[in-house]
């Protein structure tokens, strides 16, 4: 019988997949690169989420993606790489140092033209997004202060259409959306979006439990009815 002789931790795990599955391109490594050259916290998506992101793009045949939470344009990339020809992706950051570094980015990838990045406080944002009267978008992906992951998911509904996807990160934070002392910060906002996901009567979702950049994690998937 095999046995498994020592158990490989998560990270060694996610690195293997990486490697031998999602292979990330030379843009990619780029961003997460330059994040950490600044100094940005290292709180992006991994590789093998980001994949996962590019194709889900895909497989809903997504045109118009909204992204809610930008830092360095890692997440922005994997998204706007599944999108086709005359696609176009909307990004929301508040801080105007990331921003910058994320449009650097975007342009290195061969994207600038397909990717706007609109900084501010993102509940302006969308709010702005509705009063131009944009057309709605078909894919929505929200990574930003967890607080206010309950509005967004409101706003993704809004912006969205029949059919839209919505994406929320972060959803199992290690297990704070059980015992909210591992992050207090956090997890009561976590948990109003999860509530409401599971009692919204225009959305149908599930999670999907993942290793995130701090460990233990969860993909939110939502379609809007
Ligand atoms: C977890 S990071 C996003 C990671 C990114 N999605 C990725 O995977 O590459 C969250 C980002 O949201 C930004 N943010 C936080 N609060 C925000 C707000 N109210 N409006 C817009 N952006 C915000 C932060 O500055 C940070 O850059």
């Amino acid at each position: 019988m095999f046995e498994h002789k020592t158990q490989p931790e998560w990270l060694a795990v996610e690195d293997f997949l990486t490697t031998t599955v999602v292979h990330p391109d030379g843009a990619l490594k780029q961003a997460v690169r330059s994040a950490v050259d600044a100094g940005m916290p290292p709180i992006e998506v991994t590789p093998n989420a980001g994949k996962l992101l590019k194709l889900l793009v895909q497989l809903s045949g997504a045109r118009r993606v909204l992204e809610i939470g930008t830092l360095a344009g890692f997440s922005t990339i994997w998204m706007a790489q599944g999108l086709p020809d005359g696609g176009r992706l909307v990004t929301c950051e508040y801080l105007t140092k990331h921003a910058d570094i994320a449009q650097t980015n975007v342009e290195a990838a061969g994207l600038g033209d397909m990717v706007e990045i609109r900084v501010g406080a993102a509940l302006d944002t969308l709010a702005a997004l509705q009063a131009e009267g944009q057309e709605p978008f078909d894919f929505v992906f929200i990574d930003a202060d967890k607080e206010n992951d309950a509005a967004y998911l409101e706003w993704a509904v809004r912006l969205g259409r029949p059919g839209t996807v919505v994406v929320l990160d972060n959803a199992v934070w290690e297990g704070a959306v059980l015992d909210s002392s591992i992050d207090e910060v956090n997890a009561p906002g976590i948990i109003s979006a999860l509530e409401l996901l599971g009692k919204h009567p225009q959305l149908d979702a599930t999670v999907i439990q993942t290793v995130g950049s701090k460990g233990w994690d969860g993909f939110a998937l939502a379609r809007v009815r």
